[in-house]
């Protein structure tokens, strides 16, 4: 049994951050900073473990304008040194000129193509982040929680595109928790988790059932059999994005 408090587990969190920073020799890490809960944790997080050192990138593409307003309460609650880049004009003429090529060639197929178009919203973030990374010496800190890993419910080498995952291990309801006793704004803690890559988007919406489901699968507590079936065929679906690239057998 594990007992040890939040305030433990938190600091040997920020304890981990420190050791990451140190291993990998760079010199501080940067998050992207959405409005939600799981990067508000982590914004936290950082600043503790390198409160000189951190930094939030604020990201908005064709975002929710509320977004951006938690995603500023965040930044000022915890103290985070932030900036902003606006991805949407960027998003614009990439989607742009990729649908009119596929469409010149006869390839493009309106199906799912608003999976494409948030996933590329996804990957331009995460080529932003890595930009400002790289130029800094910073490791890019992941958001994903327990049950994002295990559904795979992230965009892949998008929001999935990172060095080191601190909260991978905490289920969500946890991340409120930890959010909530480090004193995240209650607009942020109350908004329903989303990825933010449509109008009206929610994750337990897309994902057909609950976090509190995940939560209990994964902790390995029995929940509805529907639930069971929709969470087990997203992790058998997703297991590509929790391992490297396949590649032949040597020959
Ligand atoms: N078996 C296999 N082996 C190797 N690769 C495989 C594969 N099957 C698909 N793939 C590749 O993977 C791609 C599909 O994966 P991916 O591109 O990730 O796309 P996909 O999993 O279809 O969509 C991403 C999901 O994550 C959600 N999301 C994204 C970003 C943030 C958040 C959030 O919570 O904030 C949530 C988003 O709403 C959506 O439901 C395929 O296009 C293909 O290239
Ligand atoms: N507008 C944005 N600006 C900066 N980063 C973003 C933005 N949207 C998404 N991200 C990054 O992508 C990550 C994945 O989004 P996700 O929705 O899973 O987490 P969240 O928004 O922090 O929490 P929640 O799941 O409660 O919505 C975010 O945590 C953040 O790091
Ligand atoms: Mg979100």
């Amino acid at each position: 049994m594990n007992k040890r408090s939040i305030e433990e587990k938190i600091d040997l969190t920020v304890h981990w951050l420190r050791e990451m920073v140190e291993q990998s020799k760079t010199k501080g890490l940067v998050v992207g900073i959405s409005g939600g809960i799981d990067s508000a944790l982590v914004a936290y997080l950082i600043k503790k473990a390198f409160p000189e050192n951190s930094l939030g990138v604020i990201l908005p593409c064709k975002s929710n304008p509320e977004d951006k307003e938690d995603a500023l309460k965040v930044a000022k609650g915890c103290g985070i040194k932030h900036i902003e880049i606006e991805l949407s004009d960027v998003h614009n003429a990439l989607l742009d000129n990729i649908v009119n090529i596929m469409k010149t060639e006869d390839l493009f197929n309106d199906n799912n193509f608003r999976l494409s178009d948030a996933n590329l919203r996804a990957r331009l973030r995460m080529s932003t982040i890595y930009c400002v990374a790289n130029s800094l010496n910073y490791l890019v800190v992941g958001t994903d929680n327990a049950a994002e890993v295990y559904t795979g419910y992230f965009t892949k080498y998008g929001d999935g595109g990172v060095d080191i995952m601190p909260i991978a291990n905490l289920q969500k309801r946890e991340v409120y928790e930890w959010a909530r006793y480090l004193g995240v704004a209650e607009s942020v803690l109350k908004r329903p988790p989303s990825a933010g890559l449509w109008e009206g988007q929610t994750d337990e919406k897309e994902m057909g059932t609950t976090y509190d489901c995940v939560d209990d699968l994964v902790a390995g507590k029995d929940i509805p059999q529907r639930d069971k079936e929709i969470i087990e065929k997203l992790h058998i679906r997703s297991e590509h994005k929790r391992k490297m690239p396949e590649k032949p057998l040597v020959f």
